[in-house]
């Protein structure tokens, strides 16, 4: 249940000490997280001269075991020590004391072919010092991180201020959140998660709320499936001059399986709609009491507003028109601006009809119009997501490079197959009309966020060239689930 889950560094220690009561010795795992970061080096590196920089604590507890194996192992290793042998504690004073070689001080980087990073993991606890700054921006060759790339913040993925570029990161047990996110992942290189003997039971007792997404079960269609019990999403449209945004999403709805699609549009620009849609149906909706009318219909059961729908008055009532419906909808871009002076008017509306799912798709520019004491650098993007999803009433996804969607009651989850070639015009039109689509079919709110995430990622990466267009999205999302070869 917990395989994608997500350990922030306090439950990781708690996950640390869960193992130990149940028998395994702290000692041991250190001892296997060593030979899971050497092994892993071996896996991937001709021997040459090592430096492994250690730390005051446990993180280079796991560096002496690393440097000891490397060393029997017949490659050239030195060890460099932040701080004082004197100093060191339990398990690290152990490993110290049967790395048996000399320590160095933690000075400069020269002479090496391979930096492995055991300066600070879980325990980070303060901003790196000008000393650490200045001697990782030296580093010229690869680098080896234990845990976390030292400087990364584990719970939030910020660097502090900044941090070990590595090459390869092994971590423990699970993933941290400082793995998945922003700025984090960067860091981190290839991350690799080795199993040094904590039990998985040990999950049941911490109920990990963070997790990083993975493949999407999808609404599958059986045998005697109709159209419309896959649903009926609506998207709606801007004015005459700004309609492509909505049918970006419509054919995203219409692709990932809804039943049927319809544009809702205003009348001035029924023609413009009209000549560009073929399966998708139209309809005219000129203003909110229109849409209202429109999605009256019960069998309408999403819709989509804000791609290209206008910031003002007009599309505050289609939202509120929306939000009556009982439909479940999805808010984006001018529909979340358009409340920047009140959002507590938007989050009234969202409570006024609790049952139906309600998505709101900001990015951080538009998270911050609707959250303004949210946009702390210090706290976490899950947080944040976290937090503004308690007060709104809404699944947020919080996009990005590393998406989350988060839900009120403290879960969230990550993306991380998201390639930069996604940052380009309209990409979030077609995500806000996956997502309408999958809610369409049925979804619950942060699982149609997490597969629109999934899915999103997954098309832009099968594109596999230069040149990706948000046009191009939808043809690229192909829906025979599961033997859909993007999964
Ligand atoms: N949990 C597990 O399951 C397992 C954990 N394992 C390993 O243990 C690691 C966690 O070990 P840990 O708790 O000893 O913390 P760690 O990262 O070594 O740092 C703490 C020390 O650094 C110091 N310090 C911090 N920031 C600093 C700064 N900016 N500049 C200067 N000093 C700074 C801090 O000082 P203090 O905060 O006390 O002032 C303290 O002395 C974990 O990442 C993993 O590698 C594995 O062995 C296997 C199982
Ligand atoms: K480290």
């Amino acid at each position: 249940m917990y395989s994608h889950a997500l350990l922030t560094p306090e439950q990781m220690y708690r996950a640390d000490a869960l193992a130990v009561a149940a028998g395994v010795s702290s000692l041991t795992l250190m001892e296997r997280a060593g030979r899971a970061v050497a092994e892993e080096i071996l896996r991937r590196f001709g021997a040459r001269p090592t430096l492994v920089l250690c730390g005051p604590g446990n993180n280079g507890g796991d560096g002496y075991v690393v440097a000891r194996l490397l060393r029997d192992w017949g490659w050239p290793v030195r060890v460099a020590l932040l701080g004082e042998t004197a100093r060191l504690k339990g398990d690290a004073a152990i490993m110290a004391k049967r790395w048996g070689g000399p320590f160095e001080s933690v000075t400069s980087v020269d002479g090496a072919g391979l930096i492995v990073d055991a300066l600070f993991g879980a325990g980070l606890s303060k901003p790196l010092s000008d000393q650490i700054v200045k001697l990782s921006s030296a580093v010229k060759v690869p680098v080896v991180a234990i845990d976390v790339p030292s400087g990364i913040d584990g719970a939030t993925g910020a660097a502090r201020p900044a941090a070990f570029r590595a090459d390869l990161t092994v971590t423990f047990f699970r993933k941290k959140p400082g793995h998945v996110l922003m700025p984090g992942r960067e860091y981190c290189g290839e991350t690799v998660v080795a199993d040094i003997g904590i039990p998985d039971r040990v999950l049941d007792e911490i109920k990990p709320p963070l997790m990083e997404n993975f493949v999407p079960e999808l609404p599958q269609a059986g045998p005697n499936q109709h159209k419309y019990r896959r649903g009926h999403a609506v998207v709606v449209s801007g004015a005459a001059h700004q309609t492509g945004a909505a049918r970006l999403a419509a054919r995203s709805a219409l692709r990932v399986g809804a039943g049927l699609v319809t544009v809702a549009s205003p009348k001035a620009a029924m023609a413009a709609n009209e000549a560009h849609l073929t399966a998708i149906m139209l309809a005219e909706a000129d203003d909110a009491l229109a849409l209202g009318r429109l999605l009256a219909d019960r069998r309408k059961n999403a819709v989509c507003i804000g791609p290209a729908a206008g910031v003002g008055a007009e599309t505050r009532a289609k939202v509120r028109a929306a939000l009556a419906s009982g439909a479940a909808v999805v808010l984006d871009a001018d529909a979340l601006t358009s409340f920047a002076l009140a959002p507590d008017e938007l989050f009234e509306a969202i409570a006024e009809t609790p049952e139906r799912a309600v998505v709101m798709t900001p990015h951080e520019g538009e998270f911050a119009r609707l959250f303004k004491d949210l946009v702390k650098e210090s706290d976490s993007k899950c947080e944040r997501a976290i937090a503004a999803a308690k007060r709104s009433g809404a699944v947020i996804l919080l996009k990005g490079p590393d998406s989350v969607a988060a839900n009120g009651e403290g879960g969230a989850i990550v993306n991380t197959n998201a390639p930069p070639s996604l940052a380009t015009a309209g990409s979030g039109d077609v995500l806000a009309g996956l997502l309408t689509g999958l809610l369409a079919q049925g979804m619950e709110g942060v699982g149609a966020a997490a597969a629109a995430m999934w899915l999103h990622g997954a098309a832009a990466g099968k594109f596999g060239r230069a040149g990706l267009t948000a046009e191009d999205l939808p043809d690229l999302i192909s829906c025979g689930i599961p033997q859909n070869p993007l999964l």
